[in-house]
Formats: structure tokens, sequence, C-alpha cells
């Protein structure tokens, strides 16, 4: 397998082969035989391709000798994954993620992802530096990608830069970290102001919904205890704190009546939670991610610490359990798309906390896994069909950024982000052979069925016979627009609440 890309111009050590090319652009290119796959149907079709846009998908196309012709029989035509949540080049907890935005950007096409959503963290509160920062570092991407924005501290510079940031820069949604004490932590005070804001711009509000008082006195606790290894990182933040958070959050939400997006749901807790409320008739969307669905927390108490520290995360990873009531949860739609939260922080710098796990940067990899581990796991298992699949990894993610059909389909007109996976042959992680800048994998020796053969990046076919041919600067930034469906019948639902109001009492002016 490959290890190697075109890096012209970036610095990047990497593996021993060499694959480097300018990732092949053949203006035209027609996919034959396989069985396309939308998150709505699936037939077998064609799908030709020109200038990286989808111009027809139908049986039988005929073209001349000037088209790339691959042929797909017995595969999947699917939409490339979205990614809707990473964190590449993010300074975090006294570190910097390892993965950049080419090789994230690597690791996640030779996986299948296509595009992904990254999280800008304001510059000393200032959302424009941040913006500004997030465009420098996004030069060298090589696939698609859009922003989430975090809010981090409240001022009338902050509200007003939302605006700017949904009118002109193309962000429709924002994070509020509940959790990260002291660095990233919001009140509820922000939280309500945030969440208004959010409401009138028609942005979605994201919430990392764990109770971040509670988990500072869970820190203390375990060193009080002298634990101070990995495994105090699950102790210190149990599954209750997290449920705790989602159920405030929600609550919060439902009382601005503005729609919430949960990220990295790692619990039951927090689970059942959204299930309530979205049996309530809330608008709630609820994002797992894989190390969530295919992970337990046993890693945590691995006696070597370069491993147990390789799967700290926030919220943690979960005792046994948790992984299949997730995965039943997303089976059944009470969770909607899978995420991955992709945060590497390599074996140096989480020995930064090898005599006190709070210092153990918070982060684990999965961008490049995520297609293959829905796969196998939900698929191969028989819990999910191929058309929901494509949903859950796509589709769904396209259009809560509101940026369907363009992305997360396979039809006329669309981007040609396109992966042909093969589901008779079989995947194995490997540290050694992926495309993360990480010495480490959470999911190293993990095998499965289900394989992404070619992965085609806006018509250019970039990952194929296990070789990836990416050039850095080829990746384009993708705007997105406020009010997606989330926000469809949100303001019948102020009226009704309006009207529902009795009218103020008329009361005489008391003489005493
Ligand atoms: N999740 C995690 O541990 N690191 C990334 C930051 C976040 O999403 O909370
Ligand atoms: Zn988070
Ligand atoms: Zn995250």
């Amino acid at each position: 397998q490959s290890n190697q890309y075109c890096d012209a111009g970036f610095e990047y050590e990497s593996g021993s082969t060499t694959a480097c090319g300018s990732g092949t652009a053949p203006s035209k290119l027609l996919i034959k035989g396989g069985t396309v796959v939308n998150a709505h149907h699936q037939q077998l079709a064609d799908v030709y391709v020109e200038d990286g846009i989808i111009v027809a998908v139908e049986p039988s196309i005929t073209v001349g000798d000037d088209v790339k012709v691959i042929d797909a029989t017995g595969k999947y035509v699917m939409p490339g994954g979205i990614d809707p949540h990473t964190h590449l080049d993010m300074s975090f907890m006294s570190s910097g993620t390892i993965d950049d935005f080419f090789s994230g950007h690597a690791a996640a096409l030779a996986g299948g992802t296509t595009m992904h959503i990254d999280f800008v963290i304001p510059v000393d509160g200032s959302l424009t530096a941040g913006y500004e920062a997030y465009e420098r570092k996004a030069k060298k991407a090589c696939m698609d990608y859009g922003f989430h924005m975090a809010i981090t501290k409240w001022n009338d510079d902050v509200s007003r830069e939302m605006e700017i940031m949904v009118k002109e820069k193309g962000i429709n949604s924002f994070k509020f970290f509940m959790a990260y004490k002291g660095a990233l932590m919001v009140n509820d005070e922000l939280l309500l102001e945030g969440f208004k804001r959010c409401k009138s711009l028609g942005a979605l509000a994201m919430v990392h919904a764990e109770n971040g008082d509670a988990v500072d006195e869970g820190q203390k606790r375990m060193i009080e205890l002298g634990i101070t290894g990995p495994e105090g990182h699950a102790l210190s933040r149990p599954a209750v704190l997290e449920g705790e958070a989602t159920a405030r959050a929600i609550r919060l939400a439902n009382f601005v009546n503005t729609p919430l997006y949960v990220v990295h749901v790692m619990s039951i807790d927090a689970m059942e939670e959204i299930a309530k409320a979205r049996k309530s008739g809330q608008r709630v969307i609820g994002e797992p991610v894989v190390s969530g669905l295919v992970l337990d927390e046993s890693w945590l108490w691995h006696p070597d610490f370069k491993t147990a520290a390789s799967y700290v995360m926030s919220p943690p990873i979960r005792s046994k359990g948790h992984d299949k009531e997730l995965q039943a949860a997303l089976a059944t739609g009470v969770l909607q798309l899978v995420g991955t939260d992709h945060c590497a922080f390599n074996s140096t710098q989480k020995a930064l906390g090898i005599d006190d796990f709070r210092k153990i940067p918070n982060g684990v990899n999965g961008i490049e896994e995520r297609m293959h581990l829905v796969w196998d796991t939900m698929v191969e298992s028989g819990q999910i069909s191929v058309t929901d699949y494509v949903r859950v990894t796509s589709t769904e993610c396209a259009r809560i950024f509101n940026i369907y059909p363009r992305k997360g389909a396979i039809l006329p007109g669309s981007d040609a982000d396109i992966i042909i996976l093969n589901p008779n042959s079989s995947f194995e992680i490997s540290t050694k052979s992926h495309h993360s800048r990480l010495d480490t994998n959470v999911y190293d020796g993990k095998k499965g069925k289900g394989k992404v053969e070619v992965t085609i990046s806006r018509g250019r076919v970039v990952w194929e016979n296990n070789e990836l041919k990416v050039t850095p600067g080829t990746g384009r930034y993708i705007p997105m627009q406020p009010y997606s469906y989330v926000f469809d019948g949100l303001d019948k639902k102020d009226a009704t609440y309006l009207s529902s109001l009795k009218a103020p009492v008329k009361r005489a002016k008391s003489s005493s």
C-alpha cells in the first residue's frame, strides 16, 4: 500500500513508498455497471462525470475514447463520505493536532471521505481572526471542506461577528462547549444568549454536552485518590455528567425554540435524552462518532501508557454496552449521522499527561476509518440498509448543513464526490499503513468486510489500486447557507406559543 503522496511546497514527513501524482483529473469519467446508491433509492446505472460534476446517472451510457472508464460491476457507487466533525491543525490543551488540512485530507480520501466540516476556534474570542487563521490553514486542502465555529465568550462584538460569519463567510453552525472549564467552556447564560442569536440567524446551535464544573470536581477527586493514569479520565467524567448536560442543553434549546445538534454522543444517558426530546417533537440532532460506536473504555486501563493515552477523548469512550445501544439508536433513527471527532495527537503529545491524566491532550483518530467501520459494524451486521449507510455517512450531513444535493448525492448536477465500495473485499486497519501522521491508531488491527477501492474527489480519481494521488491546494471551501430544513416550521411553533400566552392581566392601580 502506498503511503506517501505528492506534497509539493509543503513540509511533510511520511512513509516509505511513493505515489506522487497530480491527482488524475480527467475532465470526463464514466463509472460503469455499478449499483448507484442514494439515501432515497438504489439502481443499477452508469455515472457520467464532466469537469467535476455528475452529468448523467442512467443505464448503459456510451462514451468516446477520450473518457476514462472505471468498471464498477458488482460494487456500490455512492456519494463520498462527509465527516461533520473534525479538528485539523487545531491548538488545544497546550498542543496542536498533528493532522492538518493536507495529511488529514489524504487520510480521509484514502478512506472514502470526500468532504468534512471542521471547527474554527476563535482567536482571543475574535471570530474574524479565527476564521482568517483557518482560511490560511486550509490553503493546503486537497478535498472540499466547510467550517463550523466555536463560541467561547460573549459580548456585542461576538454577536455582531456571528452575523458576519453567517451572512458573508458561509458558516451556518456554532458550537458551544459545556466542558473544558477554564478554557473553552461556557455557562448557561452564554448558552442562552448564543442559542437566541443562532435562532435569529438561522444557524444551527451545536453542543459538546458534559457538565464542566462536575468534571472538574471529578478530576480533583481522582487525583486525591491517587488515580493519575488514563483510567482516571473515564472515572472522572461518568456518563451521568454527559446525560445531565445533554438534558440541560435540550431544555434550553426548547425554551428558545431553536434546533439543537448534540456532537459526539457517547453514552446511553445522552442518547436517551435525545430520544425523549425527539419523541416530544423537539428538533434535536444526535451525532454519534465512530469511537463511541465500536470501542469500549477498557483500553483506558491498558498497562502501557502510550496505548491507554491514545484512547483519551471527551466525552470518554464508555463501558461495553453503550456502543451497542448507540448502534441501535443510529439504526432506528434516534441518532442521525456519524462523525469522527478526528483530533489527532501523537504519543509524544499524549505524554504531556504521563503523570496526570488531566494533561493528556483529548482526541482520537477516525477520519480515514469511519466509512469502513460504519459499513462493517452497521451494514455487514444487518443493522442498516445500504441506502441508510449513505444517509448516515453523507446525505444527512449535507441536508443538515444545507449543501444538499450539491453534496451527499449521486444526481445530475451534484459535485462528483464519489466512492466505489466492493462489498466482497475486506479492509484491515494498521498504524503502519494509515495515512494520518499519527504513530498510533485506536482501531489498529481491526478487520472487516467492505473496501473503498476508488475515491473520486470532484471528478479526480484520488484513490485507486491502494494508491493515493492528491495535490495540496485542490480542495475548495464550501460555504453553507443558513436556514436548512431543520428550521422549517419553527416560526409556526413560535406563533403558536405567542398566541397561547394569555393577554396581560389589567389591574387597577392600588391606592395604598
Ligand atoms: N473530543 C475530544 O476529545 N477532542 C476534541 C475537542 C472536542 O470536540 O471536544
Ligand atoms: Zn467536543
Ligand atoms: Zn470535537
